[in-house]
């Protein structure tokens, strides 16, 4: 049987990415942190998921087992050195962390085997693939660099499914919705993974991706959260939160169309749907999930200023995306630690000095002061 080893045993990788490979045919190792979910993996070899529709559909997910990246690396070198596809769906800012790991699960597979492994990161991150490599490049002998091209070959990717914290302790089932993307940037043909799409440039649909679903969905979970509001659809049930949402999106939707040629009444018709998307009550998907880890989001390649600084490039309107970052950095959720971080270092040296270390952004460029104006309108 093929053999997939993927990082993240977590709602991606258990309900999209390790899904779509087990219904291809492929055992799946997941490798995770997570004990619980590792041991019952082994035990149970199978799980759930489930459709967040009114039917409630499910299928099963067979020919799974786990592996601890902390307490079993050789299990999970000779994983790799067995595995077609090696995957993660981890946090871009986990990657540094398995990389040493991976790196020796490399060295030991290139001696053993001349067969090509094929490495995706699954994150929503621009170029998470070639990220991954650097810190994989940063552990590996020279031997093993030398034999990269030849044996190893690295993808970036864009993943699309929405799928929330899970409401059920102790189970392994998984509620996702149902639509799904995964689109790989690839110039060969790779072994077939029921599911992925292949593209040659995967730009104008990472893009897309991320500043119309992920910065819609930051725009909802940041003003909810302001609002007192639990889950996204509830926020969605505010009009004035609505046409917020749709605002932001003509802003981005207006690069996109630009930058990529898109046609606009196509591009509306992907907006429209994936605003129904948001508004599946059945996901039960809270604001705080969503908005989670603001230092990441307000990041420069991120979902809020890049389109942000990119509209200001192109001569466009960036006041709604504006109003989008000053909302992050108003998420003060004592539960997550990038959030908490986050007040303190505003509460020491205020909104510009935060935005010039975390978003990049000069103390006194136009958008700085946009930002700190609807920041100060939106704190009141
Ligand atoms: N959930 C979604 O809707 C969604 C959709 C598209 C993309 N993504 C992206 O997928 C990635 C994972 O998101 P998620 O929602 O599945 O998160 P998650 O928290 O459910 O899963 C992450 C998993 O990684 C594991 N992990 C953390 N640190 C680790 C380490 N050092 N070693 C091994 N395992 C470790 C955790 O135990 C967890 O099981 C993120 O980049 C996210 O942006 C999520
Ligand atoms: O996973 P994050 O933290 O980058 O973003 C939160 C959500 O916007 C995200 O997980 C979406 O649900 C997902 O990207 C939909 O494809």
């Amino acid at each position: 049987m093929k053999q997939a080893v993927h990082f993240g045993a977590g709602n991606i990788g258990r309900g999209f990415i390790g899904a779509l490979f087990s219904q291809s045919g492929y055992h799946v190792t997941f490798v995770d942190i997570a004990d619980q979910i590792i041991n019952q993996l082994n035990e149970e070899k199978q799980y759930q998921v489930k459709l967040a529709t009114d039917r409630q559909e499910s299928m099963t997910i067979e020919n799974v087992s786990g592996l601890n990246n902390m307490t079993q690396e050789n299990e999970v070198i000779e994983a790799i050195k067995h595995a077609t596809y090696l995957t993660t769906a981890i946090g871009p800012n986990i990657l540094p962390r398995i990389a040493p790991l991976i790196a020796k699960g490399l060295a030991a597979r290139v001696k053993a085997t001349d067969d090509i492994l094929y490495v995706i990161a699954c994150e929503n991150q621009i170029s998470a693939t070639d990220l991954l490599k650097g810190y994989i490049q940063e552990h590996l002998d020279e031997d093993t660099k030398a034999h990269l091209a030849d044996k190893v070959h690295f993808f970036n990717s864009a993943v699309d499914r929405i799928v929330p914290l899970q409401n059920n302790q102790g189970s392994l089932d998984v509620l996702v919705e149902p639509y799904y993307e995964w689109v790989v940037e690839a110039s060969e043909s790779l072994p077939n993974v029921e599911g992925m799409t292949i593209v040659s440039d995967l730009a104008p649909f990472i893009e897309r991706k991320l500043f119309t679903v992920n910065t819609g969905h930051a725009v909802i979970a940041y003003l909810g959260y302001l609002e007192n509001k639990t889950t996204i659809d509830q926020t969605l049930a505010d009009e004035k939160i609505v046409a917020q949402v749709q605002a932001t999106l003509d802003e981005t939707g207006s690069y996109l169309i630009k930058q990529y040629g898109l046609d606009s009444d196509e591009h509306q018709h992907y907006i429209n749907k994936i605003i129904n998307r948001f508004k599946n009550s059945y996901l039960n998907d809270v604001v705080t999930r969503v908005g989670r880890s603001p230092l990441r989001k307000l990041g420069p390649n991120d979902r809020l200023v890049r389109p942000a600084i990119e509209a200001k490039k192109a001569g466009l309107s960036y006041n709604n995306l504006a109003k989008a970052i000053a909302a992050a950095l108003l998420f003060d959720n004592k539960e997550d630690e990038e959030a908490v971080k986050l007040q303190s270092m505003i509460k020491e040296n205020g909104v510009p000095h935060v935005l010039k270390e975390v978003s990049g952004l000069d103390e006194n460029s136009e958008l700085t002061k946009e930002v700190l104006s609807s920041y100060n309108a939106l704190k009141k």
